[in-house]
């Protein structure tokens, strides 16, 4: 596979390292403006660095965009000569609509809209994807390379602004999780690396539980709690500070500003 990423920044970058390490692609074009940064990728044979995107698009089959939103549409039409109908046109854009891209390039292409997070880069992304009418019948292979670096799940563009904020901004949620659990731990002795450990591994470790048994949260709650016990009295007491309310409350701000992404 002949993959561009168009817009090398932090997610940009976090696709690449994941396409290189998963072994996915054949050669890959990153480009920015400035392309200091990107230096350390010239290790690799098959990736080329540089400014031009109309070469990048020219030279690959896969176009992979993630630039800023106030960006795509001029980075769109200078590159929109040059789309042919193998193309795979990949957003991963906020709060660009399939139908905006369709208004700049054509209903006839392949347009998938992907949200990934940063997890990409270690291949544990939770990927949600949806496309055009033309674009479906490339969805399981954007589905096929978004699974080599996590897990996809196929949904309808309307679920596209949730799914934003639960996968994409949801890794700096659950960072500010495990971050308070450290500041927790060092209070109670153990030193910042050790505090660390603990919050990420335990974190870690009752995602997995979830995944592998399939059981709900809950579930594993009572497993833990015991009566009149430690965990009860802390999880309480977190609730009774806003624990639960405050994440939810979080989340509904956080997808409500998208739609004024949008409208900007
Ligand atoms: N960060 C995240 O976790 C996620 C982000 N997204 C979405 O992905 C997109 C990118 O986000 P993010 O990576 O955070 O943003 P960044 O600002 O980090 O990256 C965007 C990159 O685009 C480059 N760029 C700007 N103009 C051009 C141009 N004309 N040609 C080529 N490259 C250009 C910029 O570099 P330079 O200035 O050097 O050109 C910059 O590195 C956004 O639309 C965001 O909503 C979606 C999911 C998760
Ligand atoms: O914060 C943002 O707006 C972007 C979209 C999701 C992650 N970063």
């Amino acid at each position: 596979m002949k993959i561009a990423i168009i817009g090398a920044g932090n997610l940009g970058l976090s696709i690449a390292e994941g396409i290189l390490h998963s072994g996915g692609a054949t050669t890959m074009h990153l480009t920015r403006r400035n392309t200091a940064s990107l230096s350390h990728f010239e290790e690799y044979g098959n990736v080329h660095i540089g400014s031009d995107n109309r070469a990048a698009v020219a030279a690959s089959d896969i176009l992979i965009f993630a630039v800023q939103p106030g960006h795509f549409q001029q980075i769109l039409e200078s590159v929109a000569d040059l789309l042919h109908d193998n193309h795979v046109i990949i957003s991963t854009i906020t709060g660009f609509s399939i139908e905006r891209i369709e208004q700049l390039i054509g209903s006839d292409r392949y347009i998938i809209r992907a949200m990934p997070n940063t997890a990409i880069s270690v291949g544990h992304s939770m990927t949600c994807l949806c496309a055009n009418t033309a674009g479906q019948k490339r969805l399981e292979l954007a589905g096929a390379i978004f699974n080599r670096m996590g897990h996809s799940m196929v949904i309808p563009e309307a679920r596209m602004q949730a799914a934003t904020v639960i996968c994409a901004s949801g890794i700096a949620f659950w960072m500010r999780l495990i971050r308070a659990t450290t500041q927790g731990a060092i209070q109670l002795g153990f030193d910042a690396e050790e505090a660390q450990k603990l919050a990420m591994h335990t974190c870690r470790g009752a995602s997995e539980l979830l995944i592998r048994s399939g059981s709900h949260p809950e579930a594993e709650i009572d497993r833990v709690t015991t009566p009149m016990g430690c965990t009860i009295e802390g999880l309480n007491e977190m609730e009774h500070q806003g624990l639960s309310s405050s994440l939810i409350r979080g989340i509904v701000s956080s997808y409500d500003k998208i739609s004024q992404i949008r409208k900007g």
